[in-house]
């Protein structure tokens, strides 16, 4: 058998299972595979967010393709009401992920695939890189992760669109091109159609390579998670301003980014950690005021703490 299908059933996720089907080439190749390893256990799961003129045409494209397999489609319809300073882009994301575990909860499905392949990987860890990111961002996309209560599984990581276009080919199953994945305005195309290729020729390794790479900076956020998670607790929960003190930079940066992100879902510019940082050593003047806007609320002194308030 070709490579796709023998690369999922490596990943020997939990079943009954939803495909994440957008209607592109690689979620239809994944839901064909799928359905042709474990037959009767796959449901196609598709999110149509109404924003682009051809919504409609993926999602008949969609209706189809699940009609001619003999696999159940569940189609949701979200609002795409992102978060304050979230992009269309990152309020679709979101409302993505979140519909999709919500139609993977309603059909019983204990896991969902992604289609996202290796190339995709690469751009991410390479805007990752083009935004001086950290660790987290360098991690670029987990194999799996839970979100909204479902697991998401992205079994084709090291899998290059080539060969997945190929195999697609091969089979004579037809998808729909997303338009807007020719626009060279959008900095992700411009990665993909110009950078991906160059690299190749450069580096014919890359994409174990780079795969590599993100998986030690994932591993190494991992442990300093770990480390948060045991600092905050030994401060019972909420930063003490005396213990941080006596702590370096880099830890006291762990553990804040940490609080603020895992504990209150407010992600710190570095900048703006930056500045936490500096307002909590000049802490050491008794009665120094501490109070600054981070993310989507304020981080001010309390007592011998820190507390933050969302902004209402
Ligand atoms: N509207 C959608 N409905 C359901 N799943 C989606 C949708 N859009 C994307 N996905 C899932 O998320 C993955 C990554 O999305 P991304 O936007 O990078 O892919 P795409 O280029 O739109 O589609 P494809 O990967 O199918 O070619 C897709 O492979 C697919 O599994």
């Amino acid at each position: 058998m070709s490579t796709p299908p023998r690369l999922l059933s490596a990943c020997a996720p939990a079943r009954p299972l939803g495909v994440a089907l957008s209607g592109g080439a690689d979620s239809v190749a994944m839901l064909v595979t799928a359905a042709r390893l474990w037959p009767g256990e796959v449901h196609a799961l598709h999110v149509n967010h109404g924003l682009q003129a051809a919504a409609s045409t993926f999602e008949r494209h969609c209706t189809e393709t699940c009609a001619s397999l003999g696999i159940p489609l569940h189609v949701a319809r979200p609002d795409a009401t992102g978060e304050a300073g979230d992009s269309p882009e990152d309020a679709a994301r979101r409302a993505r992920y979140a519909a999709l575990a919500q139609l993977a909860r309603n059909a019983g499905l204990r896991c969902v695939l992604l289609a996202q392949h290796a190339d995709d990987q690469v751009e991410t860890l390479l805007l990752a890189l083009s935004r001086g990111a950290g660790l987290p961002g360098l991690a670029a996309m987990p194999a799996r992760f839970e979100r909204h209560g479902a697991v998401f599984l992205r079994p084709w990581l090291d899998l290059s669109g080539a060969e997945i276009r190929a195999w697609l080919r091969d089979e004579g199953v037809a998808h729909v091109e997303d338009p807007t994945n020719a626009d060279t305005r959008f900095t992700r195309n411009r990665i993909r159609h110009e950078v991906l290729p160059a690299l190749e020729r450069a580096f014919p390794q890359w994409r174990v390579t780079f795969a590599r790479s993100a998986r030690h900076a994932a591993q190494a956020q991992a442990l300093l998670d770990e480390m948060a998670s045991a600092d905050l607790a030994t401060m019972e929960g909420a930063p003490v301003i005396d213990t941080l003190r006596g702590w370096p930079r880099a830890r006291q940066a762990n553990v804040l980014r940490h609080w603020l992100r895992s504990v209150h879902g407010a992600t710190p510019s570095a900048a703006q950690l930056e500045e936490l940082l500096d307002q909590v050593h000049a802490c050491t003047t008794r009665g120094h005021r501490l109070h600054l806007r981070v993310a989507n609320g304020f981080v001010q002194r309390a007592g011998a703490r820190l507390a933050w308030t969302p902004s209402v």
